[in-house]
């Protein structure tokens, strides 16, 4: 079941993956000090939703996949950190 939101998601940046457990967006930013200050953000929100996204940081470069483990697929919770990620990166 997908959760409602996940196609304007896959329509702005976000890409399903094969299996269609999980979405994933590259983020860049400006400097490594923008990337982690994004990460900082996000990671709050991390803990108050009890959500954690799977992700990787290179310089400017933040690499993030999300689903959420405990359902083996995507949810509300997922669409909810998507939508928190690209007001933080600005998208
Ligand atoms: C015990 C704790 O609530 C769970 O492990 C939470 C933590 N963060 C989580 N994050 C994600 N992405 N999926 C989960 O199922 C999940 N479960």
């Amino acid at each position: 079941m997908k959760p409602d939101g996940l196609d304007a998601l896959l329509e702005s940046g976000w890409t399903l993956s094969s299996d269609e457990i999980a979405i994933r967006r590259s983020f860049i930013f400006k400097n490594f000090n923008a990337a982690f200050a994004f990460m900082t953000r996000v990671a709050m929100v991390a803990e108050k939703l009890d959500h954690h996204p799977e992700w990787s940081n290179v310089y400017k470069r933040v690499e993030v996949r999300l689903t959420t483990h405990s359902a083996g697929g995507l949810t509300d919770l997922d669409v909810k950190m998507a939508r928190k990620m690209d007001e933080f990166a600005g998208q």
